[in-house]
């Protein structure tokens, strides 16, 4: 039996003449938060949003918590919570009256516990665009745990947060995590999705080119690890050959190398720093990050 929470193969979703997502499959463990990355109209959206039961598919298979959204839609409201997007509530709507309007929709008592788990229990008298756009982004994560969801899905649960507020919605969402929610989130932040995320998947096209945990993703980059060394003898020039590692740059006092195996390259570097009785000042390795991995896919370049 499968142990996933989130179930999605060969998805097809259609807009007239438009394939806005073209087969694809991915699949959530209990627990796990998953990211979907891609670039504008890749398809993200429309995935989750069929994902929710909010739109018809045209082919291919969605089970979340053992339920069809598409099918079994008063059940998926009471597994799923939705982080809506920030144009989804009308702008005169009271704080407590969004609550109130949800908590009426799952059928469940005024759930003011969570307007205080998110720091916003002050604001309940406020209006909906009087809030800031981080406090608006924690009432809609507070509203989509209304019914104590076991899977959460998030479109861009930070876009236009500032440095704190997006800190503080990251810590929000390990918490989840620690409860064990399932969480599926499309983000175009990669630092986002590097830090949060189990697995992701990077769709293009409405399709997934490429998935794996963020690691295995910046792995498959064409562009090998970096080593930046800085010597107090400047030992390490572009005139010296060294076994598995090849010279790059300098750069602000520093040979930068490159290599596919850092382990080897660092080894024969530190020889060769050694043998010219020189010491090491700083030594960093840099691997791919998963902007630049997400940028070589986007570009049109092959993974490795
Ligand atoms: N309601 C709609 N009617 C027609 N076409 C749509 C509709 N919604 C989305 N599309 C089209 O489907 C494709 C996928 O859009 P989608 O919003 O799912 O992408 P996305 O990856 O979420 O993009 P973004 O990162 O910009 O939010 C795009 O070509 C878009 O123009």
């Amino acid at each position: 039996m499968s142990d996933s929470v989130i179930s999605v193969k060969g998805l097809i979703k259609k807009y007239g003449a438009i394939s806005a997502v073209n087969g694809i499959s991915f699949s959530v463990k209990q627990g796990e938060i998953y990211g979907l990355l891609g670039p504008n109209g890749a398809g993200k959206t429309t995935t989750l949003e069929c994902l929710e039961g909010l739109r018809r598919i045209d082919g291919g298979n969605i089970i979340v918590a053992g339920c069809n959204p598409q099918k079994d839609k008063k059940k998926i409201r009471n597994i799923m919570g939705v982080q809506l997007q920030s144009s989804s509530l009308p702008d005169g709507i009271l704080v407590s009256e969004a609550m109130a309007l949800v908590c009426a929709w799952h059928e469940t008592k005024y759930r003011s516990d969570l307007l205080e788990c998110f720091g916003i229990e002050g604001m309940v008298k406020k209006k909906y665009h009087q809030l800031s756009t981080g406090q608006q982004r924690r009432l809609h994560l507070a509203l989509a745990l209304v019914c104590n969801p076991s899977v959460v899905v998030l479109d861009e649960p930070t876009a236009g947060l500032d440095v704190e507020g997006r800190a503080q919605l990251h810590n929000e969402i390990r918490k989840l995590k620690k409860q064990n929610v399932t969480m599926l989130l499309a983000t175009h932040d990669m630092a986002e999705a590097e830090g949060l995320c189990d697995q992701i998947s990077i769709v293009i096209k409405g399709t997934v080119a490429v998935t794996g945990t963020p690691f295995e993703v910046t792995a498959a980059s064409k562009r090998d690890t970096r080593i930046a060394i800085r010597t107090g003898r400047n030992s390490l020039s572009s005139n010296c050959k060294i076994e598995g590692a090849t010279f790059f740059k300098e750069k602000d006092c520093y040979s930068i190398w490159t290599c596919s195996d850092s382990a080897l390259a660092i080894g024969a570097l530190m020889q060769r720093v050694k043998e010219a009785n020189d010491f090491v000042i700083d030594l960093r390795v840099e691997r791919p990050s998963l902007e630049e991995s997400f940028l070589e896919l986007v570009s049109g370049g092959e993974m490795k």
